[in-house]
């Protein structure tokens, strides 16, 4: 019913738009007119007795309002697109950026909204002289900030986004994340506004104009208003002539814009809403407490963690500390299966190893990655890393699938952010990867919402290995999944893992699922190493408590447990 009047209301707005640009292309052309010769004009004499009842009157207005048309909406895009230009390159660099730069530029923003409009808009326009350029500037510098707020915090929210997320851990630079995720995801978003910010610079231009400070020799409708005025019409029936007919050209058009720019916004948001839907990031719960930590090493090792340590400082409050001095090695060709639960610091450890730590994270430690220091490279140096070298499957592959990209597109992606491979050749590693991960080839041209939860991690999985990473690092690569196909993902890194001689990190809170893949098994209880060992030493021998309890917890069908019952 909403989206009905909406859609009517734009199409009324289109016509009205479509209507006045006629007019304003054409009006000219069609419409006889030399202010010379007609004394009808209001910049003649606009107050004498000739404006009313003479034959020429009512084509000298027409004339003279075509001709302001054009004046009046060139002034009104190009201040629209200045203010867009402006705030859409502040808005992305506070919302991008954050730190430093979001906090001067919000001050910013924050001080240039808190100024009086009306007199900052004279004082302005008096400063510089009237003139077209004049009001273009005072439309852009007024404009701005409200358009720079409204990207920003839309940049804020999709950021952290699963796609983002996932392109960053594949190595994808700052500048093709922007162009590549959250300006598209942002873009539908600054239509509406284009739109808005359009409206309110005709309305700028005229009240400028009024006030005297246009281009004396560019007639605007503002203009005409301002002679009119200047000649006392708004004192005399000449009103009716020289007032009325710009009055209601600026309404029309105002209207024709808020029209369709209602329009945009009902048929924007839903596809906006909807990838908010997917692309949520759930918020985890806190926990704290020191516990032992279990020492590994080796310099042969793959990855390399000696006293790790994660802390989020809370604001008036103690930090909470997500991971205490972690010693942790992974060697070549072997998966560390990492068991904890809910909240014991699994996925900061992701997060810290793939130098992906969300702010306030204070991190201290040692992470090497086949002998670089992962905490030490620039980061162009990372970006090559991530990927290439080090890649993560991240928690819940629906957040790290762009739901508007086919399965071909998500992986042609993925191979972009590090190689230019010619199509053909991007064609045939697409292929065999998709065969590799059981998918099959007709399902190149489906979106992820087409596919089940376990091809869309075997998606995610193929996106992972896409540019031919040593070292994978899988985040509850099976959560959300049923028995059978967790089961099947477990089989298919297992094989991906020995065809391609992988090193790699499970992280789960399943131990039944942890056991069936890793080579060795490390347990985190409150951001601490607590216990490690094989599946089968720590499932006989531990006797550390909290191992025995997650053993404990394994339900089981007449004394046996029950996933052992499941055959890989
Ligand atoms: N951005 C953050 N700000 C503040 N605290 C955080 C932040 N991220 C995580 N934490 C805290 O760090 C601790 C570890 O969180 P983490 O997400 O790493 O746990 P997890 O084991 O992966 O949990 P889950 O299995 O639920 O994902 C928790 O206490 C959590 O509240």
């Amino acid at each position: 019913m909403r989206s009905n009047r909406a859609g009517a209301m734009g199409l009324v707005g289109l016509f009205m738009l479509a209507a006045m640009l006629l007019f304003t292309l054409l009006g000219p052309a069609l419409i006889p007119y030399d202010p010379a010769e007609r004394s009808g004009s209001p910049l003649a004499a606009p107050g004498n007795g000739h404006l009313l009842g003479t034959n020429d009157i009512g084509q000298d207005i027409l004339a003279e309002l075509a001709t302001g048309a054009r004046v009046s909406l060139t002034i009104g895009l190009v201040g629209a697109l200045a203010s867009m230009l402006i705030g859409v390159a502040i808005g992305v660099l506070a919302g991008y950026r954050g730190g430093w730069a979001d906090t001067l530029l919000m001050r910013l923003v924050d001080v240039s909204l808190t100024l009086p409009f009306l007199p900052l808009m004279i004082v302005i326009g008096v400063f510089l002289g009237p003139s077209m350029s004049t009001q273009i500037l005072v439309i852009a510098i007024l404009m701005w900030a409200k358009v720079a707020r409204e990207l920003r915090s839309q940049i804020l929210s999709v950021r952290t986004r699963g796609p983002v997320q996932a392109a960053r851990a594949m190595g994808a630079g700052d500048l093709y994340i922007l162009r590549r995720h959250i300006l598209p995801m942002t873009v539908p978003l600054m239509i509406p506004q284009f739109i808005q910010a359009v409206t309110a610079s005709i309305l700028m231009e005229s009240s400028l104009s009024f006030l005297g400070l246009g281009d004396p020799l560019a007639k605007s409708w503002g203009s005409i208003l301002f002679y009119a005025n200047a000649r006392s019409a708004f004192l005399t029936d000449a009103w009716i002539w020289w007032v009325v007919p710009p009055g209601l050209c600026i309404v029309w058009t105002v209207l024709g814009c808020s029209f369709v720019g209602y329009w945009l916004e009902e048929r924007v948001s839903p596809r906006l809403q909807s990838y908010t839907a997917l692309g949520k990031i759930t918020p985890k719960k806190t926990a704290g407490r020191p516990a032992s930590a279990a020492r590994t090493g080796g310099e042969s090792a793959a990855l390399r963690i000696d006293g790790l340590s994660v802390r989020y400082p809370k604001a008036g409050g103690e930090a909470v500390a997500a991971l205490r001095d972690i010693d942790l090695a992974v060697h070549p060709a072997e998966i560390v299966g990492i068991v904890g639960e809910s909240g014991s610091g699994k996925t900061t450890m992701a997060s810290a190893i793939m130098q992906m730590l969300k702010p306030p994270a204070a991190r201290t430690g040692s992470i090497r990655l086949g002998g670089d220091e992962l905490t030490a490279l620039s980061d162009r140096e990372l970006r090559a890393a991530r990927g290439r070298r080090i890649a993560l499957i991240p928690q819940a592959a629906m957040n790290a699938l762009n739901p508007v990209w086919t399965v071909r597109k998500q992986l042609t992606e993925a191979i972009r952010c590090h190689r230019k491979l010619s199509r053909a050749d991007t064609q045939a590693r697409i292929e065999q990867l998709l065969g590799q991960v059981g998918i099959e080839p007709r399902y190149l041209a489906a979106y992820p919402h087409e596919l089940s939860g376990g091809m869309r991690q075997r998606v995610v999985i193929a996106m992972a290995l896409v540019n031919e990473p040593s070292f994978v690092i899988a985040d509850e690569p099976t959560t959300g999944l049923d028995v059978l196909v967790q089961v099947e993902i477990i089989a298919l890194l297992k094989k991906l893992q020995q065809e391609l001689g992988l090193s790699m990190i499970f992280i789960s809170h399943d131990l039944p699922v942890v056991k069936r893949i890793a080579d060795r098994i490390v347990i985190l209880d409150r951001g601490s190493v607590v216990d490690e060992g094989t599946p089968g030493h720590l499932s006989v021998h531990s006797g550390h408590p909290y191992t025995r309890k997650l053993m404990d917890a394994i339900p089981s069908i007449g004394g046996r447990q029950m996933r052992q019952e499941v055959q890989l």
